[in-house]
């Protein structure tokens, strides 16, 4: 696996990286637990000359940045992430937009297979050295376009139907000051400073183009932190993402990606997909006043194994036709699960990747915690539309949720060797 991609949709020959063959950060793959309980309660300083060694499976993979589809959409949940939204400045158009991109892409290029950035030591591409000891860590760093990206660059030709706003929902508390934007960039990595350093990276190659807009920052489990791979547990301690189309499902790609052959105006979104992201703060402290057998009533699936209550395990179909003994159906009609089921959606379905997210305590005392939750489908008008429309009339976790920031981008598809992402669209 060791430097491989993890990402098949994405996958080619692994790069050796000039900071992989310095590192030294295979030590701790070499000592492992020891280090990291001295190194954590101490530092670690190299007190003897140290070969280097193999970085771990962690440090090492690399998911690659060209490809039919960007990376970031299929990828494993990595460790941490961080969302950014900007707008172009005033008196930038498509031309400065399209110098963004290629500047954006090359960095990130550089960044997934385990580069430093280059640049003048004054200007924006100068690397800041945060990342430096690390490999590549599975860094994605994935581009999307909102509907007033469209506008600023006169390409309103080119917006397809599918950025047409979100409809309003009842349960909505959106702060449009941390919603949409003009670009929107996904980072993730499943270490934490190299996804800090390429935000960092990121927003200082927007240099005079783009204003940042909003900033959200995100985690997920590290890996090897479990006894086997399972699925997520998000921030109420569900398992959560079970129900998601599985790439060797016939139908995952005419679900998740835009298919080629459409309008030809919009033929540059072929291979891409279309992101909502949501801040959906999670009331933990009513949450966690509930017996788990309420809360697992909530979702219609058992907390400890993720099993639907209709009975088996977490892979056993939900049988959302199934009675107890008092004719009462065992996945309640208000639970979260039934509701979003493709089965009671027209087939509606989408690709939830999200990262939870904990920006601290407010000032009532609750945690300022819950989802960014992102979803990725070849149509919103087909994937979270319908399925927020249905979640939003009676859905047993309404009650413990609040949506506080929505955002819907246009994400074009992988850039091929020599392109910049976008390029079809800006250069069309
Ligand atoms: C509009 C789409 C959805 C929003 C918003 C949403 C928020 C949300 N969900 C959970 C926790 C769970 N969701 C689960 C399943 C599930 N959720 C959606 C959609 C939205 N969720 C779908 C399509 C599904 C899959 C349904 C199916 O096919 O069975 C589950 C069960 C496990 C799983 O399948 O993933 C949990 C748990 C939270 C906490 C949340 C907002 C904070
Ligand atoms: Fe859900």
């Amino acid at each position: 696996m060791s430097g491989k991609s993890k990402n098949s949709d994405t996958s080619n020959t692994p790069a050796l990286s000039r900071r992989r063959l310095l590192s030294t950060a295979g030590a701790a793959g070499a000592t492992g637990l020891v280090l990291g309980a001295a190194g954590g309660a101490t530092g670690y300083a190299a007190t003897r000359d140290e070969a280097p060694a193999a970085l771990t499976t962690v440090g090492s993979t690399e998911v690659m940045f060209h490809g039919k589809h960007q990376p970031g959409i299929t990828t494993p949940l990595q460790a941490s992430g961080h969302l950014i939204a900007f707008d172009l400045a005033p008196g930038a158009g498509r031309k400065q937009a399209a110098a963004l991109m290629r500047r954006w892409s090359a960095v990130a290029q550089r960044l997934m297979s385990g580069e430093p950035t280059e640049g003048a030591a004054d200007g924006p591409g100068h690397d800041t050295g945060v990342a430096l000891d690390a490999g590549p860590s599975s860094l994605t760093v994935t581009f999307g376009f909102g509907a007033t990206f469209f506008e600023r660059t006169g390409l309103t030709a080119h917006r397809p139907p599918g950025l047409d706003p979100l409809p309003p929902f009842s349960s909505d508390h959106l702060d449009a000051g941390r919603s949409n934007g003009d670009l929107w960039v996904q980072i993730g990595a499943d270490d934490a400073l190299v996804a800090f350093h390429a935000l960092r990276a990121v927003q200082k190659e927007a240099a005079s183009t783009a204003t940042v807009r909003w900033q959200m920052n995100g985690f997920n489990r590290t890996p090897g932190a479990t006894a086997k791979p399972m699925t997520a547990r998000n921030l109420m301690g569900q398992i959560d993402g079970t129900g998601n189309p599985k790439p060797t499902d016939d139908d995952f790609a005419t679900r998740v990606f835009v298919p080629g052959g459409q309008d030809p105006a919009y033929d540059w979104l072929t291979g891409g997909s279309y992101a909502v992201v949501r801040r959906i703060r999670m009331l933990l402290d009513d949450w966690e006043k509930l017996p788990v057998e309420r809360q697992e009533r909530v979702i219609g699936r058992r907390k400890a194994d993720g099993a639907p209550l209709s009975g088996g395990t977490e892979t056993t179909a939900m049988d959302l036709d199934k009675a107890g003994p008092d004719g009462k159906p065992l996945i309640p009609d208000n639970a979260h699960a039934r509701i979003s089921s493709p089965e009671r959606n027209s087939g509606a379905a989408m690709l939830r990747r999200p990262f939870s997210y904990h920006d601290g305590i407010s000032r009532d005392g609750t945690p300022d915690a819950g989802l960014l939750f992102i979803c990725w489908q070849a149509d919103p008008l087909r994937g979270f539309v319908p399925v927020q429309r249905k979640l939003d009339r009676g859905d047993a976790l309404s009650p413990f949720i609040r949506h506080e920031a929505s955002g819907l981008f246009a994400v074009p598809g992988g850039a091929a060797a020599g392109e910049y992402v976008g390029q079809r669209l800006l250069e069309s």
